[in-house]
């Protein structure tokens, strides 16, 4: 169970952007996340993440609770949630080839060995071409890009994915063959999701259920956030 309680988070603490938001997303399940521009539904994400310490609540991960955050997050836990963003080109170093950068986790937590067989595993699948893994960010598209941005979230096993706005600046096809994919992990692994996002069409097709920013926060909160 990915649990986040009563959480509030900013960037100053005497004015939060998130308020006291809870969202529960249990094993396996895939639970869209719906709000306008601005509400905090990253700031969120990046919290159910590891990356970003809320002022208050708690995360609790498959029933631990999460006290640090970023680097100082204990490995196991870090290593349990993959993210993608949504501009890869933020989230991704100019000077690693591609099969490089979906294999950064892997040398990060010393498991080097692993690469080769890994991405061979994952590129396949994401369209991602021998000719493509060799070549650097400013060399593919964005959807490229952001295709090898999802096997590099894809690549430790994640028992949890966070996708935030993954396919906002992508055509269709592209969409799809992402959504396809996250879909594929997910029904070999048992992984469960959070998706954020604007297009409510996209998230309920996708999902198993879509939550809407305004149910899940302030004291008007169910207990589950998001449960009817
Ligand atoms: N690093 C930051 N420093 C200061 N303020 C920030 C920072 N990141 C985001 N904010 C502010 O926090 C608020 C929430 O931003 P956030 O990105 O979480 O919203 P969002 O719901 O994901 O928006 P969108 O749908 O437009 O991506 C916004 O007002 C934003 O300007």
């Amino acid at each position: 169970m990915l649990e986040l309680r009563d959480i509030t988070a900013g960037y100053d603490r005497r004015a939060p952007v998130v308020r006291a938001v809870s969202l529960t997303v249990r094993p396996g399940e895939s639970v869209g996340l719906l709000g306008p521009s601005g509400c905090g539904k990253s700031t969120l994400a990046r919290v159910a993440s590891l990356l970003h310490r809320p002022d208050s609540g708690t995360l609790t991960l498959d029933g631990t609770p999460v006290h640090r955050w970023r680097h100082r997050a204990p490995r196991g836990l870090r290593t349990a949630v993959g993210v993608v963003f949504q501009q890869p080109r933020l989230s991704a170093d100019p000077r690693l080839r591609l099969a490089d950068l979906i294999a950064e986790p892997l040398r990060a937590t010393g498991r080097r060995a692993l690469a080769a067989g890994r991405v061979a595993e994952l590129a396949g699948p994401l369209g991602l071409t021998p000719d493509l893994l060799g070549r650097r960010p400013h060399e593919v598209s964005d959807g490229q890009l952001q295709r090898a941005c999802l096997a590099r979230a894809l690549v430790l096993r994640p028992r949890w994915l966070i996708c935030d706005e993954m396919t906002a600046m992508l055509d269709a096809s592209t969409t799809a063959a992402l959504v396809e994919a996250v879909e594929r992990y997910r029904a070999s692994t048992g992984a469960g999701l959070l998706a954020v996002g604007h297009d409510r069409a996209l998230l309920d097709r996708w999902c198993d259920r879509t939550a809407d920013w305004a149910t899940l926060t302030g004291p008007a909160a169910r207990p589950h956030g998001d449960r009817p």
